[in-house]
């Protein structure tokens, strides 16, 4: 089994500065930055980008799967502004992504087969 990460000393500096950014971004201008004209649109218009983000993310892997090396890195393109989409919807509803992060560190290790088989019906 993998030893799990300890969520504390693991770090994701680029989503650790990029949802800082987006933090500060809640209060400012729309005219001036897209994700405070997302905020201000509000919850319904940051959902629809997410599942917009998600849509032109599955399509890409599919063409990716034998696809070129261009279609590949589509994938990676529409993965981060879904990531990105991901991160704004949580900072609109102030959750930290942090517990996101630890969330993954604690199911690691952890078998998808056998977390389902301990569920209660
Ligand atoms: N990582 C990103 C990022 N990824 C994608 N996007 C934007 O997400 C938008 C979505 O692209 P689409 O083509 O789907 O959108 P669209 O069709 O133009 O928009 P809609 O009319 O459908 O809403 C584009 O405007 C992209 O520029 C991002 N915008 C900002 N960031 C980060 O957020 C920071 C703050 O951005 P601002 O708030 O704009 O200063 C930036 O410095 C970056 O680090």
């Amino acid at each position: 089994m993998n030893t799990p990460p300890n969520p504390t000393s693991e770090s994701a500096p680029v989503l650790d500065t990029l949802a800082e950014v987006l933090r500060t971004r809640r209060n400012a201008s729309p005219d001036n930055s897209y994700v405070a004209s997302l905020h201000h649109k509000g919850l319904n218009k940051i959902l629809e980008k997410v599942g917009e983000e998600a849509t032109e993310t599955l399509l890409a892997a599919k063409d990716a799967e034998h696809g070129s090396a261009e279609q590949r890195h589509a994938v990676i393109a529409e993965t981060a502004d879904l990531w990105f989409h991901s991160l704004v919807m949580l900072s609109h509803l102030e959750l930290d992504h942090q517990d996101v992060l630890n969330e993954l560190a604690r199911r690691f290790g952890m078998s998808g087969h056998d977390e389902k088989a301990a569920r209660t019906p």
